[in-house]
């Protein structure tokens, strides 16, 4: 006999949840799509789209079987899950909750501690890629926790996504994430520091971009930013303040583990000038503001 279709539910449709929510929606794999935005006119495209909409977390997750959360930090995962009217509020015995937020461990576990409390499947799903990879359902998806959900969510994590990876207990996708952003951030920032140096030294940043796209650091994300950097327009992919917070989790967690973080601190203090001129919604690219003379 056919399994029936799932119920799925998505919370918060910024840059990456609005795009991951519509391939859910696209796929025709799932019996409804009901969302919720705090914002709520963010809802209307997907309902034009043929997605349910509900007021509240809570009545999201009571819709549904599992529920997906995209969400901009620890503080918020954390009030969307546990707050009034909040996700945790809508579980009973069996439904799944998979908090695709970057978040912290302890973040992560609480909600998850939560979710289990009252019967429900706790899942954390942080992801790389950004807003084309998310678009194009093309994400790499670190998932850790209930891995009965993992193996229930599949058909969603395969068109949110082009690879999914089990890590273990809950706590080992959010650590993972954040080791991962910790090197993107850092390389951003070397990688801008490059360009502000080829630039003042009177070379051609575009033939920086060449010569390093031909060697051995020759990777996407130079090729993606290099251009926005020699325009200096940084419209918003992965949002500057975002980066900043996942190098400022990714150092407690160095400092817990006593895991000496020079290069990282280092990248951070950059992101937060970048932040304090008022780049924190441009894209993280435009840390590159930070390597040119305050005016
Ligand atoms: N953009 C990217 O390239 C990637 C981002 N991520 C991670 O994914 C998550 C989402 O990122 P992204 O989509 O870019 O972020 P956005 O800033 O575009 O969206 C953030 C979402 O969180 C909601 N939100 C913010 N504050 C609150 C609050 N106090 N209460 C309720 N909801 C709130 C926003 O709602 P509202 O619309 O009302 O503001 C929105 O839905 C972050 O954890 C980020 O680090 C991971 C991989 C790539
Ligand atoms: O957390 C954001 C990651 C962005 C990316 O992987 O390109």
């Amino acid at each position: 006999m056919a399994e029936a279709k799932l119920n799925v539910g998505f919370l918060g449709l910024g840059i990456m949840g609005e795009a991951m929510a519509r391939n859910l929606l696209k796929s025709g794999l799932f019996a409804s799509v009901t969302v919720w935005n705090r914002t709520l006119s963010k809802c209307e495209p997907l309902k034009s789209e043929g997605a349910k909409v509900a007021d509240t977390p809570a009545a999201v997750v009571a819709a549904c079987d599992v529920t997906f959360a995209m969400l901009a930090d620890p503080d918020t995962a954390l009030a969307v899950a546990l707050g009034d009217n909040g996700a945790v509020a809508g579980i009973s015995a069996g439904k799944g909750y998979v908090d695709m937020s970057t978040v912290d461990e302890a973040c992560s576990s609480k909600i998850g501690a939560a979710v289990t409390a009252k019967g429900g499947r706790f899942l954390e799903g942080p992801v790389s890629g950004s807003k084309k990879p998310a678009i194009d359902g093309q994400l790499v998806i670190m998932a850790a926790g209930d891995k009965e959900l993992f193996d229930l969510v599949q058909p969603a994590f395969g068109v949110m996504g082009k690879r999914s990876f089990y890590l273990g207990a809950t706590g080992a996708a959010a650590r993972m994430k954040l080791v991962v952003n910790m090197v993107m951030g850092s390389m951003m920032g070397a990688f801008c520091e490059g360009m502000a140096l080829a630039d003042k030294a009177g070379l051609e940043q575009s033939a920086l971009l060449e010569i390093l796209g031909l060697g051995a650091m020759a990777n996407p994300m130079f090729a993606l930013k290099g251009p926005a950097i020699q325009a200096r327009a940084y419209p918003p992919a992965f949002p500057l303040k975002h980066q900043q917070k996942d190098l400022r989790l990714a150092l407690a967690l160095g400092d817990a583990l006593d895991v000496p973080l020079p290069v990282a601190a280092a990248a951070n203090e950059c992101y937060k000038e970048a932040k304090a001129k008022g780049l924190g919604d441009s894209d993280f690219a435009a840390v590159y503001e930070s390597t040119q003379k305050k005016a």
